[in-house]
């Protein structure tokens, strides 16, 4: 019997959880309501600036442009007010709910006029404080924009509101024989203009690419409320400067995202999951390579957890580990056109890291429950961090080989001040999401992690933020992976399109520009 066949045999263990994903829709209700913190009193914060307060008349123009809209109840904001993670939380008095462009355009041009800080929301699901005021900035919701507004089944191009959530955009397409070209673990709660606002990468960028390559148009509010219509259909369009790619990863600063068109790949006929355990992390690169090289054009997700990130998600969330005890996990998916094909290829791989011992144990899915269980191994670990206090997040971008050095420099370097230091992530993308939790916040171990995290990442060159952006937290990091000139002219641009820097201030661009 072939090794795909054994792995295909391999049931994964009875006790199994099948568990469906809460994919960030839960209500984090064991989260001590402790670590929750004011923004501004998080050290995180500069001063508020001197923006205007809301006043009657304000709410009355609200209130006539957004009637039964216009959101003042200080229970219907206060998770408005909160970021997913519960550990920044802002004070604002207004969420105003729009349709349509043009609402956002009169609420823009009239926050513009009145100097009144904005900041828009889409599903808050951002893991840097980019989603929340910081003060009382009015927050600019696009929960209520989810139209799909085009889909062209030829082209496989399309065109829909930004408050369209992830989840339903890949469900309406799957009915369409089409797939979103990005997947990530917030799909149920995230919305599409957010994440192009993030330009979240996610599981699927290793075989689709980034946002910056499949949104192929957008359409943006300035923040004095001029609309701009850049929402293009062509796939190759070198008519001037490519504007969009300005607003794509800019967190909210420069423009309002109201629509997207964006490129989706067809679905594919065959997937297949393999969960694989690897006894070194030189291994997992090797079987890396070796999956590259072998899975070709199929390869559509190579993923990494280590045994502490497993143990979390047993102790927290009750998943059973399929395979045997391993010192790391891999995720590999494929996806293709030819099921035989895919699995000939697969069982080729599968033979050769098994008897080369790159590969200690494994177990495969073809069927979408069980592929759906494994890919909850990776997908729910932010999750199973959650139940165990305090997270400090960082959200490294290193060469490939470099990315598990720095989890296991970190665990040397703070010792038990740390209650975990966990490795997981991106491998195809050389995305490492480190992360360190304590029982509460604690500022000695915060400054024995930064910013040595940051001075260790820029020593080889990689990013602070690989994708999920610098929001309030990072910010004032970015000096770390960008050269100051750079950041002189993120200023000089930001200054330009929004001259009284009332869009998500606070975020994306440090406090003092030199
Ligand atoms: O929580 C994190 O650090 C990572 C979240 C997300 O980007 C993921 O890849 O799971
Ligand atoms: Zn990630």
């Amino acid at each position: 019997m072939g090794i795909f066949q054994r792995f295909a045999r391999l049931p994964l263990k009875s006790t199994y959880i099948w568990s469906l994903c809460p994919q960030y829709s839960t209500d984090l209700t064991t989260v001590d309501s402790a670590l929750i913190v004011r923004s501004s009193n998080t050290g995180a914060a500069p001063p508020r600036l001197p923006f205007s307060r809301v006043t009657q008349e304000d709410l009355a123009f609200f209130r006539a442009l957004l009637p039964g809209r216009t959101i003042t109840d200080p229970d219907l904001l206060k998770s408005s007010n909160v970021d997913w993670l519960k550990t920044v939380e802002g004070n604002s008095e207004v969420l105003l709910r729009p349709k349509t462009t043009e609402e956002v355009s009169q609420i823009l041009r009239h926050c513009n006029e009145r100097n009144l800080a904005v900041c828009p929301q889409g599903g808050n699901t951002g893991l840097v404080g980019g989603s929340v005021p910081v003060f009382d900035e009015i927050i600019l919701s696009t929960s209520l924009m989810s139209q799909v507004i085009t889909f062209d089944n030829i082209s496989g191009i399309l065109t829909c509101q930004a408050g369209c959530v992830l989840e339903n955009l890949s469900n309406y397409l799957e009915e369409r024989g089409f797939i979103m070209p990005l997947d990530l673990g917030a799909k149920g709660s995230c919305h599409i203009g957010g994440n192009v606002s993030t330009n979240a990468g996610g599981l699927r960028l290793l075989r689709y690419g980034s946002l910056r390559g499949t949104v192929l148009g957008l359409e943006v509010v300035l923040a004095d409320g001029r609309i701009l219509n850049c929402l293009a259909t062509l796939r190759k369009d070198n008519t001037g400067y490519d504007l969009k790619q300005l607003f794509i990863g800019s967190e909210g600063t420069l423009g309002v995202i109201t629509a997207v068109s964006i490129l989706c790949p067809h679905k594919p006929k065959a997937v297949n999951v393999a969960f694989l355990g690897c006894s070194s992390f030189q291994q997992l690169l090797e079987t890396f390579q070796r999956c590259r090289g072998m899975l070709g054009e199929i390869l559509s997700a190579f993923e990494f957890l280590d045994a502490s990130c497993m143990s979390l998600l047993e102790k927290h969330l009750k998943l059973t580990n399929p395979i045997t005890e391993s010192p790391f996990y891999i995720v590999i998916e494929t996806a293709g056109s030819n099921a035989t094909h895919d699995e000939e290829k697969l069982h080729k791989f599968l033979e050769e890291v098994m008897t080369s011992s790159l590969v200690t144990d494994g177990t495969v899915a073809t069927e979408a429950t069980k592929i759906k269980a494994l890919w909850s191994l990776r997908e729910r670990v932010t999750e199973a961090l959650t139940h165990e206090g305090y997270t400090y997040k960082y959200d490294i971008s290193l060469p490939v080989e470099k990315i598990y050095d720095l989890v296991q420099d970190m665990r040397g370097h703070l010792g038990d001040m740390a209650k975990n230091v966990v490795g997981y992530g991106h491998v195809g993308d050389g995305n490492l999401h480190l992360n360190i939790t304590s029982p509460s916040k604690d500022p000695a171990l915060l400054a024995a992690i930064e910013p040595y995290v940051y001075e260790w990442t820029s020593e080889w060159k990689g990013s602070i933020s690989a994708e999920h952006g610098l929001g309030l937290k990072k910010r004032n990091y970015i000096y770390y992976s960008k050269p100051s000139e750079a950041v002189a002219l993120m200023g000089s641009i930001k200054a330009m399109l929004d001259p009284k820097g009332i869009l998500n201030p606070y975020k994306t661009l440090p406090d003092n520009i030199h």
